[in-house]
């Protein structure tokens, strides 16, 4: 399924393709991603987003077709050169320093920022303690934004689940990236935490003019968030559109609820209606 563009997208994926040996992960994918834009990745169990993440940024390369970043073609590039290029992203699974506290955490993920040499820091100069300094004071910054500047001395693995979450974006975000890929940021949480976080993705996609790209399964997030959907299907995209749309796609109802469902569910809706 082609892509339309009017503008310059900020990413592109052409009839792109990761295999596993004889399995077609993620088969011929095209995908136009707007700057500026929310868009869902959705689709039922082992369709193939996470693997559309783990090609973008480089931790597999793509057995065919192209990932295009601002014009440029970034496949098979190493992660650390892509997230250098504006593309950071959270894990599925929560990645953070479990050992280290909260402020430590984004003071790390910062730390390509830190502006000073080897031999500053050896030498502990001038220079080196004020780098240090301003460098507290931007992961501080970023901790306000997500309101964990009360947890800065918190050991990460010790914070609440949904806070970690939080933390997680918030390293993400200290790379400075322009796309932003968010795995199943809702997974675990409670639908008030996952309101609080819908709300919070809306807002830092502003504050740091970010595109932004979420594999979700809560679907209350990705329908209340996402101005662009694109659904897959055994590694294929078979509908895009607004949540409108791909909710009365009968490709994704039946992908979701097996084959019969899309007539089942008109059937449903028209009793309803009489
Ligand atoms: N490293 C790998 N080696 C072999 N097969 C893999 C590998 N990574 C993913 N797969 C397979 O590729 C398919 C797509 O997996 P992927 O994790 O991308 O799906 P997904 O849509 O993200 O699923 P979920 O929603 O459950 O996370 C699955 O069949 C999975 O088992």
């Amino acid at each position: 399924m082609a892509e339309n563009t009017n503008t310059t997208p900020i990413l592109e994926l052409r009839k792109l393709c990761r295999y596993f040996g004889g399995l077609k992960a993620v088969n011929e994918v095209d995908l136009v991603l707007q700057p500026h834009a929310l868009n869902g990745l959705i689709g039922p169990n082992g369709s193939g987003k996470t693997t559309i993440f783990n090609v973008i940024t480089g931790i597999y390369e793509p057995t065919g077709g192209e990932v295009v970043f601002e014009g440029q073609s970034i496949g098979g590039l190493d992660p650390y050169i892509i997230n250098q290029m504006g593309i950071a992203r959270t894990f599925q699974n929560i990645r953070l320093f479990p050992n280290l506290t909260v402020l430590d955490n984004v003071r790390i993920a910062y730390h390509t920022h830190a502006g000073y040499s080897m031999s500053d820091a050896i030498m502990h100069s001038k220079h080196f303690d004020k780098k240090e300094n301003e460098l507290t004071e931007k992961a501080q910054d970023f901790l306000r934004v997500f309101n964990l500047q009360d947890r800065q001395a918190e050991i990460a693995r010790n914070l609440p689940y949904g806070e970690q979450r939080r933390l997680e974006i918030a390293r993400a975000l200290a790379s400075s990236p322009k796309l932003l890929l968010l795995d199943e940021p809702a997974a675990g949480m409670n639908p008030k935490e996952a309101i609080t976080l819908m709300e919070l993705i809306h807002f830092i996609r502003d504050k740091f003019d970010l595109t932004i790209l979420l594999i979700e399964h809560q679907m209350r997030v990705v329908m209340g968030i996402c101005e662009h959907i694109t659904v897959m299907d055994f590694g294929q995209v078979i509908a895009r559109g607004s949540a409108q749309d791909v909710q009365k796609d009968s490709h994704v109802i039946e992908a979701y609820l097996g084959p019969g469902a899309a007539e089942l569910s008109k059937q449903y809706l028209k009793e309803r209606k009489q």
